[in-house]
């Protein structure tokens, strides 16, 4: 399991009498995109946010490269190389494009601190490859507000990149784009991909999960149902019917 970038087991989440997660068991490793669809309050964003320890699981447990993360906060997970976006974003809106990348890293020690300038020159030069990236450099000096919503998705993803975490966590991230903007962002994944970060993202576009994914977990009710690849799950008439929620 060492082997394995990050592992779930048997985790389970409720919420009142709600069984928001139950019993969910998740490997993602490297150079494979995992996609984790389901319809809405199947869980996924639960599953995301007890990934992240933003919300404690009532059992279960989450390894990364084998170790329990149990008991850690978010930014302890974060240091671990785990990185995510919200649906909603959670941008600084009055700060400028640059700044909230640059919020995204570890502060660096002060310039007269030993290693101080070079840290800072680090950071600038990952939040301006962040920018470049993610098509953002022109904008680096608007303020978040001002960016029209597609820029707005992307610049939650240079806040990732810049942070050089190798797992990302996306939540749906592709919603809302224009065609144009969803190319750009299947590329950049690719590209992050074939750099070995390993991906697992929450969408509902099934175009955009055939295009990047290489496994579906497929959950219903808090439960995952199956498991395996694109073709595989979105075949499955049953698992379909589940999915735009017919009535069973
Ligand atoms: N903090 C919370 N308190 C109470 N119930 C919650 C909480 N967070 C999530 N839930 C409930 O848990 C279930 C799973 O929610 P979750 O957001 O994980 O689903 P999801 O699959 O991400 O849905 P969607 O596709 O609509 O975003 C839902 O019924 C939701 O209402």
């Amino acid at each position: 399991m060492a082997d394995i970038p990050l592992s779930v087991r048997g985790l389970d989440k409720h919420f009142g009498g709600l069984a928001a997660v139950q019993n969910v068991d998740l490997d993602l490793r490297p150079g494979v995109t995992t996609a984790l669809v389901g319809p809405n309050g199947a869980g996924k964003t639960t599953v995301f946010n007890l990934i992240t320890g933003n919300i404690p699981a009532d059992a279960g447990d989450v390894l990364l490269d084998g170790a329990s993360v149990r008991g850690l906060q978010p930014y302890q997970i974060a240091r671990r190389g785990v990185a995510r976006s919200f649906q909603d974003l959670r941008l600084f809106g009055r700060m400028s494009v640059r700044d909230n990348v640059l919020a995204a890293l570890e502060p660096a020690p002060w310039l007269w601190q030993p290693g101080g300038g070079g840290a800072r020159r680090a950071r600038a030069k990952a939040v301006e490859t962040a920018l470049e990236r993610t098509g953002l450099t022109a904008q680096a000096d608007a303020r978040a507000m001002d960016l029209a919503y597609a820029e707005r998705k992307f610049l939650s993803l240079a806040r990732i990149l810049a942070t050089g975490a190798r797992i990302w966590l996306l939540d749906e991230p592709a919603s809302g784009l224009d065609p144009n903007s969803r190319a750009r962002f299947v590329a950049l994944v690719r590209q992050a991909v074939s750099e070995g970060v390993t991906i697992c993202l929450i969408e509902h576009n099934l175009d955009i999960v055939t295009e990047l994914a290489d496994r579906i977990a497929f959950l219903d009710r808090g439960a995952k149902l199956a498991e395996g690849e694109p073709q595989e799950i979105l075949g499955d008439p049953q698992l379909i019917s589940i999915y735009f929620g017919e009535p069973r």
